[in-house]
């Protein structure tokens, strides 16, 4: 029912104007960017649990205050596809153009975020902890990075490979907003200015482990955070941060998308992420930059 591609103006989460890609359909637009391989859709859940509908409008505008939610789900999501084609020649999530769909006002009051396995699902948050989780162009970065995972290394969301899981959506949730240390920086406690969900730099700022003397063991439930893999996270975080410090963004994305997608394994420990990185380092640069990821993850224990 696409008839044309076309530019729509919306209004995202902040009241700021983005420019989005859209098609004609008939009876007006939708939210539908075929301007990659893989299309990227966005459905508004309007507060339910389920997929819902593709939003549109009758016009190319998509202002009006439900649309927010979805305009910067929609952006940031092309943002994050551009990332990852023109970074590291990955079309799309899986490598092979699969249509990327984020769903917004999943859910009441819904503090997270979450990649289901078929779609990223955006809540709009209690307006306390969080606002509508779409708005942070680090968390639609962190959420499509799990899609990236699965259909790669595919790390078992528990215990240390969980952990890791968790970890490398959060350094290409660095990597696409480079702008700070920060996660969820923009969706955060709206009546608090300066504070995060997470820091890579500080990662004890919000109560994380920055190295292995302070692993937290937790058991492996919902309530133990499978082991405490957004807690964990912290250490693998750190020690990116290490890494990023000593060599620069450019060689150390490179590095971990290879060590992603080409090394790590479902059941991968810290240790093995860190071979995996210092041989990933080796492959594409050479003894110098192996040497600064190894001593980034001496830095925080991981020996
Ligand atoms: C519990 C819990 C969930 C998260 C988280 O990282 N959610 C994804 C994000 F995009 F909202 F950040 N942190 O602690
Ligand atoms: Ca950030
Ligand atoms: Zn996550």
């Amino acid at each position: 029912n696409i008839l044309h591609e076309a530019t729509g103006t919306g209004i995202g989460t902040k009241g700021d104007t983005k420019t989005i890609n859209i098609s004609a359909i008939s009876g007006g637009y939708s939210l539908t960017d075929t301007t990659h391989t893989g299309k990227i859709i966005t459905y508004d859940a309007k507060t339910t649990q389920t997929r819902g509908n593709v939003v549109t409008s009758t016009s190319t505008l998509f202002n009006t205050t439900t649309q927010r939610a979805a305009v910067d789900a929609h952006y940031y999501a092309d943002v994050v596809y551009d990332y990852y084609l023109n970074t590291h020649n990955r079309d799309s999530y899986n490598g092979k153009g699969a249509a990327v769909e984020s769903v917004v006002h999943f859910d009441k009051n819904y503090n997270n975020a979450a990649w289901t396995g078929q779609y990223m699902i955006y809540g709009d948050g209690d307006g306390v902890t969080f606002s509508e989780l779409s708005g942070a162009k680090d968390v639609i970065a962190h959420e499509l990075t799990h899609a990236v995972t699965e259909t790669s290394s595919n790390l078992v969301y528990e215990n240390q490979p969980g952990a890791l899981n968790e970890s490398f959506s959060d350094v290409f949730g660095y990597f696409v907003d480079p702008d700070d240390w920060l996660m969820g920086e923009d969706i955060y406690t709206p009546k608090i200015a300066g504070d995060a969900l997470r820091s890579l730099s500080d990662p004890a700022k919000y109560d994380q482990p920055a190295h292995m003397n302070n692993y937290q063991n937790l058991p492996n439930t919902k309530a133990g955070d499978w082991g405490g893999v957004h807690i964990n996270s912290g250490i693998p975080n750190k020690a990116a941060y290490n890494t990023i410090q000593k060599i620069g963004k450019v060689k150390a994305e490179k590095i971990y998308y290879r060590a992603l997608t080409q090394y790590l394994t479902t059941n991968s420990q810290f240790v093995d992420a860190k071979k995996a990185l210092v041989q990933s380092a080796t492959d594409l640069y050479g003894a110098t930059e192996a040497a600064a990821v190894t001593e980034a993850w001496n830095a925080v224990g991981v020996t």
